[in-house]
């Protein structure tokens, strides 16, 4: 991989390796745009096949986080961190506090939180390092793990999304196919559950299948086969890359809506299942909800201020979906549209009268 000239194509700022033999930390945090602000996005701990798509992976969300904030309406710009290595083996607490020295090293430009693989005693642990932190434990008066609010804006999103293509926001009785049920989709199930939805769920995890099982009613089905069930909704809940050329042809599904980030596998992936007729709720808005819930910590965690926000992710979509409509485009990219436009918005509206923080007449 040609990393400048990866970074140069999509114009990331920043790649951070961070090594640390005495924890076996090996990290790496992308920071791909700070015009709207510091860079805000999770850290991911996962068992990469090689360096490369650690890399890639990091880069990736870094961008997608950049896009995610910007169309939530945070003053953040994005980031993002992956750990290599087995989140149920490799951790322990000096690789988070070696990995919380680091970020304190950037001093502000990139602040973190939980994805995939890493919790909110991880949080704890980097916050004992560095104040660049956010869904530390609600005992220091923070908010705590994002994935129930994250699952509260796909709910939402979901909603709105089912309004354009069925006519109607209401899921009861729709038949929803649900990809992964960690820690946002259990939470989604639930929501899913009380409104009256039908739950088709797969885990490559037993155990979370069983718990939604138990709980919601849910029929399960294999990992293989969640993309050609009979359903109104495909939720992607799980990893990126699941909306591709062997799957489109398969989804019986109206609308994607779903919380994983990265979904499509590329872009021309969103252009085809538009061709399709399918309503697909872009990842970064409809999943915005865990990154609304931490960014609020940077004013004092308000919940209902937060949640207040998260429920907005309704109009978010409807939003690109009517830009979408508008301007005859796919629902990707009427997202970024949205995004790119309130970047390029923010950064010619600098303000004349400041330079490195003081007014310019105060150096007469
Ligand atoms: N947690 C948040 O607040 C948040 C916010 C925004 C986006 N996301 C994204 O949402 C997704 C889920 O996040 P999470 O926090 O619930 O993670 P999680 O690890 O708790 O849940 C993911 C689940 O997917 C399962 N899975 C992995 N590969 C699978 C496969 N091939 N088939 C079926 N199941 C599979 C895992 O076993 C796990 O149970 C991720 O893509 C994450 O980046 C999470
Ligand atoms: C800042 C975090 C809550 C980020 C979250 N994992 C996301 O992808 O949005």
């Amino acid at each position: 991989m040609e990393i400048f000239r990866y970074m140069e194509k999509y114009d990331y700022e920043q790649l951070v390796f961070c090594q640390d033999e005495a924890s076996g930390l090996k990290a790496i945090i992308a920071i791909h745009d700070t015009t709207l602000g510091p860079a805000l996005g999770g850290t991911r701990m996962w068992t990469y096949e090689n360096e490369e798509s650690a890399i890639e992976d990091a880069l990736r969300l870094a961008r997608g986080m950049t896009y995610k904030n910007a169309a939530a309406g945070l003053n953040l710009g994005g980031g993002k961190t992956v750990i290599i290595g087995d989140p149920k083996k490799d951790k322990n607490e000096e690789m988070f506090r070696a990995f919380g020295r680091y970020i304190q090293g950037l001093n502000g430009r990139y602040i973190t939180a939980e994805d995939v693989g890493t919790t909110e005693e991880d949080m704890d642990i980097i916050h004992d390092e560095t104040d660049f932190v956010t869904g530390i434990s609600p005992v220091f008066g923070s908010s705590g793990n994002p994935s129930p609010v994250t699952a509260f804006g796909v709910y939402r999103g979901m909603k709105a999304a089912a309004k354009a293509a069925f006519g109607t926001d209401s899921l009861e009785g729709k038949v929803v196919a649900v990809q992964g049920v960690g820690n946002v989709a259990y939470n989604l199930c639930r929501h899913l559950h009380e409104e009256g939805a039908s739950l088709i769920v797969t885990d490559i995890n037993k155990d979370a299948v069983e718990r939604v099982v138990q709980e919601f009613g849910a029929r399960a089905v294999d990992p293989a086969d969640i993309y050609s069930q009979e359903c109104d909704i495909y939720s992607p809940c799980a990893l990126g890359a699941t909306i591709n050329d062997e799957t489109i042809p398969v989804l019986k599904a109206k609308v994607i809506a779903g919380a994983a980030n990265n979904q499509l596998k590329e872009a021309r992936h969103g252009d085809l299942i538009h061709e399709k007729g399918i309503v697909y709720a872009p990842d970064y808005v409809i999943n915005a909800g865990g990154v609304i819930n931490v960014a609020d910590e940077l004013y004092g965690y308000n919940k209902d201020r937060a949640l207040k926000k998260v429920e907005g992710i309704y109009n978010n979509i409807e939003q690109v979906l009517s830009i979408s409509n508008r301007d005859g485009i796919p629902t990707y990219l009427a997202a970024d549209r949205l995004a790119e436009e309130r970047i390029e918005r923010m950064r010619r509206s600098r303000s004349q009268f400041l330079r490195n923080g003081h007014h310019i007449l105060s150096r007469r």
